[in-house]
């Protein structure tokens, strides 16, 4: 009798896992999207460096304000660095961008000033220092502006252009081969020849699951029930992959063979076989020369819910990232019990409503685990632990956003 541990103990044996230390290669800032930084990135400079207007309009001594007239000595373009400075009665003409001139510490808006001649006369006062930008109001030197670990976005790209940083640090992200087993199913535009052929949707929802959630993925395809055939493709899979990730022949029939490859003919070092959760009970993982076997269950819901809970953690810690699943608090609006002494992951709608997240299941189906269409539109997992009761409309239930993995 297989002995199925609790959802907890797997993710805490899943943690424990030792990687060997993550590569890092160097890449052009916008090739580096959506990697994650091996570095932390520090300010080399002051930014702005001196101060700068944030407004057109005309520098000054804010204790000239109260003079009737200011004469205009000169003007001040961005990109250049105006000689003249500025001393009693006198102003500059000052742009936004431009380096505040010698002698001003006031910037005063073109809208708040009539223009006589070569004059200006100040007709609605500003505040002392008003529209200068500080010396290291965007950043200062020294400053930690993106800790390593962290997944590169565009206002990351944006930061490291205004540090004239080119070439990033990053992670390599790991390889993950893909396969699904099953003598039923058929790739795309393999001919069917019997009524209990079915399209293998798994191998492509993996794919494009690992894709966005940081991986690099080598697609196996389809191989069917066949102890020789999946053999091979372990052997194959684990000499270019740091991940394997097979679906099906994980549960208890005569031709889930899966189990037995990697049990008998791999002697890969089993971490657990069974876990407490549904979907997924029949979940696998293994070690192998120190690359990590994950076989999913067959069923495409199941194979989904599992690839999430168990291999998207796993491409965080090989990329060293502080990504998480996203998992927030929400409000369900209908009563919902729990159906059994398992950890369950239910396919339910979000949505965001006056200011909190709210779950439904509308429209969703109720059956097996094959059911995959409840994952279309905005959809979220509910998570009910394996010691939590019924729950009753109102509560708060924890959920993890799909929509957030695409
Ligand atoms: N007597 C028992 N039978 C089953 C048990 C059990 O405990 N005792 N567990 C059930 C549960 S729960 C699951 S989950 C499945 C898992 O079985 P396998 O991992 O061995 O998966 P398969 O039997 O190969 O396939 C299950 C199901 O999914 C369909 N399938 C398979 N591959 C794909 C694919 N690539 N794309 C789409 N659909 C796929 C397959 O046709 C089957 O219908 O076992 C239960 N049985
Ligand atoms: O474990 Mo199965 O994935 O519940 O249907």
């Amino acid at each position: 009798m297989r002995n199925f541990i609790s959802y907890k103990k797997s993710i805490e044996i899943l943690n424990n896992i030792q990687l060997t230390k993550q590569t890092t290669q160097k890449l052009f800032i916008t090739q580096a999207l959506g990697k994650i930084l091996a570095k932390d990135v520090i300010a080399n400079h002051n930014s702005p460096e001196f101060p700068t207007s944030a407004m057109d309009g005309y520098a000054i001594r804010y204790e000239d304000l109260k003079s009737e007239f200011l004469e205009i000595i000169a003007k001040n373009p961005a990109g250049y660095v105006v000689e003249s400075e500025v001393s009693l009665n006198k102003c500059i003409k000052t742009f936004t961008g431009s380096l505040m001139p010698k002698g001003s510490d006031t910037l005063i808006p073109i809208e708040n000033v009539e223009v006589i001649e070569n004059k200006i006369k100040i007709k609605k006062d500003v505040p002392f220092a008003f529209a200068v930008r500080e010396m290291g109001e965007n950043y200062k030197k020294d400053e930690v502006l993106i800790k390593k670990g962290t997944k590169i976005g565009f206002a990351e790209i944006g930061v490291l252009a205004s540090l004239n940083i080119s070439m990033i640090e990053v992670v390599v992200n790991p390889i993950i081969a893909v396969a699904s087993t099953g003598s039923e199913v058929l790739d795309l535009g393999e001919i069917q020849t019997n009524d209990s052929q079915i399209r293998s949707s798994n191998h492509l929802t993996l794919e494009v699951l690992f894709k966005s959630n940081g991986a690099e993925v080598l697609q196996m395809g389809v191989v069917k029930d066949d102890i020789d055939s999946i053999a091979n493709l372990f052997e194959t899979a684990l000499q270019k992959a740091d991940i394997v990730v097979t679906t099906g022949g994980v549960s208890v029939g005569d031709y889930d063979f899966v189990q037995d490859v990697i049990k008998d003919k791999l002697k890969a070092e089993v971490l657990f076989h069974g876990v407490s959760i549904k979907p997924g009970m029949h979940i696998l993982i293994a070690l192998k020369d120190k690359k990590i076997i994950v076989a999913l269950p067959g069923f495409a819901y199941s194979s989904t819910v599992c690839a999430i809970l168990y291999v998207l953690p796993l491409i965080y810690k090989f990329r060293n990232s502080n990504e998480s699943l996203p998992i927030i608090k929400a409000k369900i609006t209908q009563d919902f019990p729990k159906k059994t002494d398992k950890t369950v992951f239910t396919a339910c709608n979000v949505k965001y409503l006056n200011g909190e997240y709210v779950i439904d299941f509308e429209g969703k189906k109720e059956g097996t685990s094959a059911i995959l269409t409840n994952m279309l539109e905005s959809p979220a997992l509910l998570i009910q632990d394996e010691d939590s009761k019924d729950l009753k409309s109102g509560d708060l239930v924890d959920i993890l956003l799909l929509n957030q993995l695409k």
